[in-house]
């Protein structure tokens, strides 16, 4: 995808984790994702002039066409392009089967004065993320290939330790391959990440390193093991400026009660 206004910040809105179901009344640890994934997009609706939308893996929690289908509607409906990656919950055969054809599963993306490249970091029955090999030559040609000056990042697993011991277990398992890549080329500003379900903004090896709040259920910072946490669902905004400069904050949904069960421990 290409749009030529390299002048202009980009306006782009991080949604993650959103763990559809195939029933509308699905629920993880008590929460009604779908009507949490609802609440979230009413509050981006508000937000002027969005470029594009980034979902960053775990669509679905089951993997189910219909919980892709839902996805699609809901995130349709706001009028703005919207490209996915998958996560370690997400049938990726199923979404490509669904979407082929459409512009959401495309993995680069050139808008303003920036390369957006989307990684698959899931390896199928795994709860950690590892790149293939493929997905390492796609990222080393992109970068070498990039029509912009600045470039982002995105994929589903945290490629740093996030100092949760639970989570930290279940990141990128070849991290370093990554960041090997990642240096040889200057032109790399930040990536962003899900799967923590928490936000997250730290530099890495010099790069900037984001993470977004899941649109429904979210995770303790800083907790040894499993805990869910009160925060309120939420999104990640980017102004990517065109001199390579990144604004950025996390919103959550307010003024709404969610029902979240703090005793299951685990899912
Ligand atoms: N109690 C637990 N301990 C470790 N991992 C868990 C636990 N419960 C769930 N998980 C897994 O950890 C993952 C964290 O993010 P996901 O949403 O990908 O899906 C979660 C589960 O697959």
């Amino acid at each position: 995808m290409s749009a030529d206004n390299s002048n202009n910040t980009v306006t782009i809105i991080q949604i993650t984790d959103s763990h559809l179901f195939q029933a509308a009344d699905g629920r993880l640890l008590g929460m009604n994702t779908q009507d949490s994934l609802k609440e979230v997009i009413k509050k981006i609706q508000h937000i002027d002039n969005v470029d594009l939308i980034l979902a960053t893996g775990d669509i679905s929690q089951d993997g189910s066409a219909r919980s892709y289908k839902e996805f699609a509607r809901l995130v349709n409906g706001m009028g703005i392009a919207s490209y996915w990656l998958p996560g370690n919950h997400d049938e990726f055969r199923v979404m490509a089967q669904l979407f082929a054809g459409k512009t959401n599963l495309y993995k680069k993306i050139t808008i303003g004065n920036w390369q957006i490249i989307m990684l698959n970091s899931s390896i199928p029955g795994k709860v950690f993320g590892k790149l293939s090999q493929a997905e390492l030559n796609f990222l080393n040609t992109s970068l070498k290939n990039a029509e912009r000056p600045n470039v982002l990042v995105c994929l589903h697993h945290h490629p740093v330790p996030v100092d949760s011991a639970w989570i930290d277990q279940i990141g990128l398992h070849n991290a370093e391959e990554f960041f090997e890549a990642l240096a040889q080329y200057d032109s790399v500003r930040a990536i962003a990440c899900g799967h923590i379900h928490q936000e997250y903004d730290q530099i890495h090896n010099g790069i900037r390193v984001l993470a977004s709040p899941s649109t429904c259920v979210q995770f303790s910072p800083g907790s040894e093991t499993f805990q869910a946490d009160v925060s309120a669902p939420g999104y990640r905004v980017f102004q990517l400026r065109a001199d390579g400069e990144i604004g950025t904050f996390v919103e959550r949904v307010t003024h709404i009660e969610f029902e979240i069960d703090y005793s299951v421990k685990g899912y």
